[in-house]
């Protein structure tokens, strides 16, 4: 295993690229460390592919470097990088049984049986394949093959990183989140350094510890799923994370307090830097309560969507959400809206703007 540096990477399809929109992946660094258990997440097009196929070698990137510990790898060829990958769809051999597939990797090696036979075991018992392994892949349904897929990457011990690129696209929607958690598992047990690529963010929370959060070719946050819903660092990952996303709602700032639809907002804490782009306010649904005072609002729709409801409001001609657990109002009531301060977020063209309180940082 190695931690995996990408250093001032730039990278475009265009020979003579001009202008930052020119470019698939803007300036990106990063450190992947040895052991971790990253997604990388962003919805299509962001570059999440190019970024993986630069890690492994498919692609030299236009401009940066990559490193592996401290090895420049910019310009090996995939197979002297020493990563596993697995696909969106199952690359296993037809014709060969279940155990000799996963000993493939190994035995191409040239590892001797005995240690075959001892990581194939103990890669089975993980998957739960144990049952199936002299049987021919062939027979196998398409999750089965896909589980044998991810089988293969994990097999191999000596492998600087496993890279999965949205493995779970052909899994039945009801064994997703079977697959989705054996993974997690997986890691704990196996300890490699994964790199998960999804669009998906259920995939993304649910595997990494930390989420690598794209949008246009650049990455705009780095955290732990709990970071991601929290204190999003940009108001593209309040949208794309969480169901319904954040709320973002224009205002006006009036020393130092937030003013939308002629209301006074309180904010977390103090604002930093001069605050001159466009202002927005970003509060999660999960933080917006009704209440007597506060926010006057129309309640446009209710949804029930399982353990809470969602209440869809209107306010100041925007749409502001509220996730309630109970007593929920009626479509077309006239309701007031408070907002949770330690959870209310300016944001300053696009980016984070508000820092915690300070007796809030202190108690952090
Ligand atoms: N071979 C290529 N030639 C030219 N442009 C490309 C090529 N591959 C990707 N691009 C462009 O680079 C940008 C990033 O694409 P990339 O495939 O890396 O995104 P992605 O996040 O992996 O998307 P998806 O989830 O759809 O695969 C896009 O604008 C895409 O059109």
């Amino acid at each position: 295993m190695a931690k995996i540096t990408l250093s001032k990477l730039r990278h475009s399809y265009l020979s003579t690229p001009k202008s930052d929109s020119d470019y698939a992946l803007k300036e990106i660094d990063l450190d992947w460390n040895d052991g971790g258990a990253y997604a990388l997440l962003g919805p299509s097009g962001c570059g999440k592919s190019t970024l993986l196929n630069i890690i492994s070698g498919l692609l030299v990137p236009s401009e940066g470097q990559i490193l592996f510990d401290d090895r420049d790898v910019t310009a090996l060829p995939p197979d002297q990088r020493n990563i596993a990958q697995v696909f969106q769809f199952p690359v296993i051999y037809d014709t060969m049984s279940v155990y000799d597939n996963l000993a493939f990797p190994l035995r191409n090696r040239g590892r001797d049986e005995a240690t075959v036979h001892a990581r194939v075991m103990a890669i089975a018992e993980m998957l739960e394949v144990t049952g199936m392994l002299e049987q021919k892949a062939a027979g196998l349904s398409p999750d089965n093959k896909q589980k044998i897929s991810m089988g293969r990457g994990l097999v191999r011990e000596d492998v600087n990183v496993v890279m999965f690129d949205e493995p779970l696209t052909v899994i039945d929607p009801h064994l997703k989140w079977k697959l989705r958690s054996k993974l997690k598992e997986l890691h704990q047990r196996v300890k490699a350094t994964m790199i998960y690529v999804t669009h998906d963010q259920t995939e993304a929370l649910t595997f990494a510890d930390q989420v690598v959060v794209m949008q246009l070719g650049e990455v705009v946050q780095i955290g732990t799923p709990v970071e991601l819903f929290e204190r999003p660092a940009h108001t593209f990952v309040g949208h794309f994370i969480g169901s319904p996303g954040m709320n973002i709602l224009p205002c006006e700032l009036n020393q130092g307090t937030a003013v939308f639809a002629g209301q006074p907002i309180a904010l977390e804490g103090p604002v930093q830097g001069a605050a001159d782009g466009k202002t927005e306010i970003g509060i999660r649904p999960e933080f917006v309560a009704l209440a007597d005072h506060g926010l006057p609002a129309m309640v446009t729709k209710v949804s029930d969507v399982g353990r809470h409801t969602v209440v869809e409001c209107e306010a100041g001609g925007q749409r502001v959400n509220a996730v309630v657990e109970a007593n929920a109002p009626a479509k077309g009531s006239a309701v007031h809206l408070a907002f949770r301060q330690d959870m209310t977020r300016l944001y300053v063209d696009g980016w984070l703007a508000t820092s915690p309180a300070a007796d809030e940082q202190g108690a952090a």
